[in-house]
């Protein structure tokens, strides 16, 4: 299901700044060439995000987006865009109060593909992977910099399709510089043990730096650069981001 090309993964959350907007948006991103959509869920206590996305979170959340609305926001869209993968990115405790088996249930019926959920680590997503795996669903792990060789390994073994890997240590959100070299050594020790595609998220704004790691890795994620153009309603400025980032990943 995924492009040959470097894949440029794309995060928004849902219900920010609105609903609508929301949705104009994510379909701006499907639009430019977005190859994996990163669908944010809102959350109370987004612990891994930065204040671009904390704030994105505490909106959706006044907005009263509900996993309805997310998943209904998916349902929309995948209708015009059935051969991107739609990833939902949530922290754990939403899909353990839904229920593992309802959650997956319900983001299959709305033409989800899979989850990434940053505060589940490797050795804990047995029970949710139960359910993912009934319903066809990936469930997208992450590594870092600071995981050992060994978890490494596990992440390799029990992710679908592709890893995320983490650029850095920190939060989400821009960042002018980005560790680049010790970065490469890190995804090479990765790639050496693991077949399985890598895309690297946090700090990538430009199309400069997506064109850099793209050289190591088989893409980059990019969210709060992202974020920050919808919450000022600038969906020209979001186009134009896209296609930028679109064309350094050529
Ligand atoms: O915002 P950045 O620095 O461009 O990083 C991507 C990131 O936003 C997205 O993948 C994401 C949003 N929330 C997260 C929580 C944890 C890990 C990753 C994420």
């Amino acid at each position: 299901m995924l492009k040959k090309r470097k894949l440029l993964v794309s995060y928004l959350m849902v219900g920010y700044p609105d609903f609508q907007t929301s949705l104009d948006a994510f379909r701006i991103l499907l639009e430019e060439g977005t190859d994996i959509l990163e669908v944010g869920f809102p959350f109370s206590d987004p612990v891994a995000d930065g204040p671009t996305i904390q704030m994105a979170h505490e909106v959706a959340l006044k907005n009263n987006i509900k996993s309805r609305d997310v998943f209904n926001l998916c349902n929309i869209l995948k209708k015009d865009f059935p051969h991107v993968p739609f990833l939902v990115m949530t922290y754990y405790n939403p899909i353990h109060r839904i229920g593992l088996e309802e959650f997956c249930r319900r983001a299959k019926e709305s033409g989800v593909d899979g989850f990434i959920v940053p505060d589940l680590p490797p050795e804990e997503c047995d029970p949710l992977k139960e359910y993912t795996q009934k319903h066809g669903l990936w469930l997208v792990l992450l590594a870092s910099p600071t995981s050992t060789e060994k978890r490494l390994k596990l992440i390799c073994q029990k992710t679908d399709e592709l890893t995320y890997f983490v650029s850095l240590t920190g939060t989400t959100g821009e960042r002018e510089e980005l560790p680049l070299e010790r970065l490469k050594e890190k995804l090479q020790t990765y790639r050496s043990l693991c077949d399985k595609k890598v895309v690297v998220g946090f700090g990538v704004s430009k199309g400069s730096q997506a064109k850099q790691i793209a050289k190591f890795s088989d893409g980059v994620v990019v969210g709060s650069a992202l974020v920050k153009l919808v919450g000022q309603k600038n969906l020209e400025g979001l186009r134009e981001k896209i296609q930028e980032l679109r064309k350094a990943l050529i």
